[in-house]
């Protein structure tokens, strides 16, 4: 049964157990406390525990997928990786859902895996653990279908470190698991964005829409989980600093539960395997329920004009 799963399947059973290891490895970084900070550019760190948790998912997954084609943030490397970082288990859950018709017969080829393997590097070197999360996306032909989403910090305030965590998932089709989908309060608007990217662009987005309230919290991830769980209306970044590795694993699970992802014209992002890989377009996330039309309707062209 489980081996004769179809790949779309497989893919995301697997890929839950790869982001588990992947942020067990970012804990254990921290808590070794050296991050092994690197500057990649302006604004823009990587740590040993990106590296590691980026080794531990790219061969966990080529191992049982070598043919698949995986994209992740952090580039590749050939140095040997710890036996204990490679994971080939699945999620049974995964593997017992029904199928969508349309994802059945997909092949290696039609494939990418998009890999951020921790989201809000940021956030992680300044000690905002609950940001942080790791995001495994799967695209089928140009679109996010499958998407894990690990928080290796969920409860880290009140937990122990053997129940600290927790992994959501969601696939078109199919549906949602790991939390508990919540529509935001109706009546007010909250809009989530970038707390270490924020530009001039960004923030005439904001003053636009007219928010009640806005939420600056680091990590794609992180955001798109605030929308899902009914924090937070809209997630608006008006920058093209986020990459397709930002999104497509988000984008998935909030569509799986019915909201939206686009660029800041509407336009969806391609995740095929030869698109570029910046989001030049930025960023605009909505929750169900949420008018996404008319955010767009209220960005001042202004904005618009400085995105592609
Ligand atoms: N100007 C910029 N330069 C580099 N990366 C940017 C960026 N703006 C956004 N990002 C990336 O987009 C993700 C979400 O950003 P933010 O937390 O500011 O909303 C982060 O991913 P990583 O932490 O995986 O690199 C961040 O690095
Ligand atoms: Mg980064
Ligand atoms: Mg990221
Ligand atoms: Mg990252």
């Amino acid at each position: 049964m489980a081996q004769s799963a179809p790949l779309v399947m497989r893919l995301v059973a697997s890929s839950i157990t790869a982001a588990n290891r992947a942020g067990k490895i970012i804990r254990d970084v921290m808590s070794q406390g050296d991050l092994g900070i690197v500057e990649k550019g302006k604004n823009d760190l990587q740590t040993e525990a990106d590296r590691s948790a980026q080794r531990c998912i790219v061969t966990s997954l080529s191992r049982q997928f070598p043919s698949v084609t995986i994209i992740g943030e952090e580039g590749t490397s050939n140095c040997e990786v710890p036996s204990d970082w490679v994971v080939t288990d699945s999620d049974p859950q995964i593997l017992q859902l029904a199928c969508p018709d349309e994802y059945q017969n997909i092949q290696d080829d039609d494939i990418v895996v998009w890999v951020d393997p921790l989201d809000g590097t940021s956030e992680y070197t300044q000690g905002l653990l609950d940001h942080v999360t790791v995001l495994i996306g799967i695209a089928v032909g140009d679109r996010a279908v499958g998407g894990v989403i690990h928080q290796p910090y969920y409860n880290y305030k009140t937990a122990g470190p053997d129940d600290m965590g927790r992994t959501l998932w969601g696939i078109r089709g199919v549906g949602v698991g790991g939390f508990e989908p919540q529509s935001p309060p109706q009546g007010k608007r909250i809009i989530t964005t970038t707390r270490s990217h924020s530009t001039a662009a960004v923030q005439a987005a904001l003053d636009a829409l007219q928010p009640d309230e806005i939420l600056r919290v680091g990590g794609a991830g992180h955001k798109v989980m605030l929308l899902m769980e009914g924090k937070a209306h809209a997630y608006v970044f008006a920058s093209a600093g986020c990459k397709r590795w930002d999104t497509c694993a988000p984008e998935a699970i909030l569509v799986a539960m019915g909201g939206q992802l686009s660029d800041m014209h509407g336009n969806s992002y391609s995740y095929s395997r030869d698109t570029p890989h910046q989001n030049t377009g930025g960023v605009l996330g909505t929750a169900k329920g949420e008018d996404h039309a008319w955010y767009l309707k209220n960005l001042p062209d202004a904005v618009r004009q400085t995105l592609l």
